[in-house]
């Protein structure tokens, strides 16, 4: 069993990268199967590849941390969080997934008193992964399994007095989002899909994602610790950082914002609660 601590942060976000790479693996060999989808009760789609990713998962997390509880999408109902859990996406962007536009991730954070403390975003389609224990990395997905990973910092970017890029959702939008970001000089929208949006403020290329339709925990837990790690910041309201392991609420995030620079914490205004009023409708 690997040590549990924050001295060794980066050794335990080095071992889930491995785990995230290995479900890479699986789900792309899967791609181009014919997959059959079911609609959640949250209106969102699962598929075999989900299970299956997921099912590697947690067997590689048994294997070396074995006392640690796991929450994971498909099996959340099953498990009940501890003081230190992961939270386990194993398939974020199911429906970019489908789609074949290569913007999906697997998400893995591992949590200490309501915190990340140690994460992996992999998106195996892209090439990339993005880990964080104290430092946040990112690297090239080797094209064989084992192969070493040349890592480098990330750094996110000070906030440009015009012209921000804000990240949204290609799928999920809604009015209050809208509105939040109309108050901002946003210079470009980008349309990106799962947890990536976090990963990409980190690495410096975007400025805000605002969110204030309803998310889950293991949406957010992974992105969040590796953006927080690289210099920026997630917010709910009142400015105050998310925090996970809510089994009282279904893992239902509020509303939030991640932020490349915490110096744009003080132009926002979230809402108290997440809005779910019909999706505005874009790129879909
Ligand atoms: N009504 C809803 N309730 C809870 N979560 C929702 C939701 N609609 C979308 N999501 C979450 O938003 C995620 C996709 O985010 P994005 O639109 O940024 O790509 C989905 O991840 P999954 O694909 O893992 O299910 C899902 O968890
Ligand atoms: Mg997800």
């Amino acid at each position: 069993m690997m040590r549990l601590d924050d001295q060794n942060a980066d050794d335990i976000a080095l071992k889930l990268a491995q785990i995230a790479l290995e479900a890479g693996r699986v789900l792309r060999e899967m791609e181009c199967a014919v997959l059959e989808k079911r609609i959640k009760d949250d209106g969102s789609p699962t598929t075999a590849a989900d299970l299956a990713a997921e099912q590697l998962i947690l067997k590689r997390l048994n294997e070396t941390w074995a006392d640690i509880p796991v929450v994971a999408e498909e099996t959340a109902s099953t498990v009940l969080p501890d003081n230190l859990f992961f939270l386990v996406d194993p398939l974020d962007g199911t429906g970019d997934y489908i789609n074949g536009t290569g913007e999906y991730s697997v998400n893995i954070a591992l949590v200490r008193d309501h915190r990340p403390v140690a994460a992996v975003v992999s998106a195996p389609a892209l090439g990339t992964v993005w880990i964080a224990g104290r430092t946040a990395l990112v690297g090239k997905i080797p094209s064989a399994a084992g192969e070493d990973i040349a890592w480098s910092k990330v750094e996110s970017r000070a906030a440009p007095e015009q012209g921000l890029v804000a990240l949204v959702s290609r799928r999920h939008g809604d009015e209050t989002t809208e509105a939040c970001l109309s108050t901002l000089s946003i210079g470009t929208r980008r349309m990106t899909s799962s947890a990536l949006k976090f990963c990409l403020i980190a690495s410096g290329e975007a400025d805000i994602y605002v969110r204030c339709g309803p998310t889950m925990e293991w949406d957010t837990a992974a992105g969040d610790h590796i953006l927080c790690q690289a210099g920026g910041c997630v917010i709910g309201p009142g400015g105050s950082n998310l925090t996970y392991g809510h089994e009282d609420r279904g893992y239902l995030n509020g509303p939030f914002a991640a932020l490349g620079d915490i110096a744009l914490a003080s132009r926002l205004a979230l809402p108290v609660a997440c809005d779910t009023t019909k999706p505005v409708a874009f790129g879909r």
